[in-house]
């Protein structure tokens, strides 16, 4: 059975119009102009336990939103949600012990308490047994260090350190699923690698489910099993990285240095695209040929001096996405 699912699922926002200058504000104040905004539209997926899924989509697609209603902090306007098998809705206490949630522009740690006195909270708030709290806490201080900063308030921790002071909070009660929003934002690279190797060790050690949102597509590559990629609301891809940004963007580029200058063949499966001196670029369809049997073919015919093969660039398949799927939702 699924661990997350979702049918269906709709979130209305009312929006109040405002009006320019005082006797449009006065309007607005005695009669006020309302439109309805669909932050999610429709959307229906599962999601498996142990997974790591990437939730991506440009800005304003509905990721928050769908988030908030999966960890029951707003109320959808139409549609289902089960995680864990309960309404993050009606039974919303009893979903809050399965989840862990990070909000990476926002701290969810007391301001004014040590790192350590934060935790001791939690513990009591979620009635953790002592030996399993210290069993916990052990494997946190292994995974995400942050014995060093254990006795410092939360205010004067780097963000770095302060991620990982959340990343350990929502870990405390040991959730089932783990929602992440941007955790990586704002970090130095070795910050996000410490991140990003916390993220799969509790998913591999602990069989956790993970649902990221991020804009950083070097979270997805590293991550993710499997993507669901947003636009205006609605669900507008889902499957593994390659496999979406193969679909989007199949062509690879063989770029072959010569010894000497050489008649260039044309070849039935891969066009040559270009030309600068002794280098020649040949484009090709990985689902025609691989690129081991257009070396072969070519080196039958060309005096190879170098080659390489330039995968097709995620960032730019990303893009193409949201840009493609946008143009589509809006018209
Ligand atoms: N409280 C609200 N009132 C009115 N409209 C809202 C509210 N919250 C979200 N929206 C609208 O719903 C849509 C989806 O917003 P949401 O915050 O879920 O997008 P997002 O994908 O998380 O974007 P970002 O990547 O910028 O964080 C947007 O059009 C947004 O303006």
């Amino acid at each position: 059975m699924a661990i997350i699912e979702v049918k269906d699922l709709v979130k209305e926002f009312v929006v109040v119009r405002k009006k320019t200058g005082l006797s449009g504000a006065l309007r607005s104040l005695i009669k006020p102009e309302k439109s309805i905004v669909r932050g999610v539209d429709g959307l229906s997926f599962d999601i498996e336990q142990g997974d790591i899924v990437g939730y991506i989509g440009p800005n304003g697609a509905g990721k928050s939103t769908t988030i908030k209603m999966l960890t029951g902090i707003l109320h959808p306007t139409e549609g289902d949600i089960r995680v864990c098998g309960l309404s993050p809705q009606k039974e919303r206490k009893a979903v809050v012990r399965q989840l862990g949630v990070v909000f990476g522009q926002r701290t969810q740690l007391y301001w004014d308490l040590r790192l350590g006195e934060t935790f001791e909270l939690l513990k009591r708030i979620y009635r953790i047994e002592a030996r399993r709290f210290a069993n916990t806490m052990d494997v946190l201080h292994e995974v995400l260090r942050i014995r060093d900063f254990i006795d410092t308030p939360v205010r004067q921790l780097s963000l770095g350190q302060r991620m990982r002071g959340d990343l350990a909070a929502a870990m405390i009660h040991e959730p089932s699923v783990l929602f992440l929003d941007e955790p990586t934002i704002g970090l130095d690279a070795e910050a996000k690698h410490a991140v990003r190797q916390f993220i799969l060790t509790m998913n591999r050690e602990r069989r956790m489910t993970v649902v990221l949102t991020t804009h950083d597509l070097d979270d997805v590559e590293f991550l993710c099993s499997r993507l669901l990629v947003v636009n205006h609301g609605k669900l507008v891809e889902d499957g593994p990285l390659d496999d979406i940004v193969g679909k989007l963007a199949p062509h690879r580029l063989l770029v072959i240095e010569l010894d000497r200058e050489a008649t260039l063949p044309d070849h039935d499966r891969a066009n040559l695209v270009r030309q600068e001196g002794l280098k020649v670029w040949y484009r090709f369809d990985k689902s025609d040929i691989t690129a081991s049997e257009l070396i072969a073919d070519l080196s039958a015919k060309l005096p190879i001096r170098d080659l390489s093969v330039q995968e097709p660039d995620i960032e730019d398949a990303i893009r193409q996405v949201y840009r493609t799927t946008g143009q589509e939702a809006a018209g």
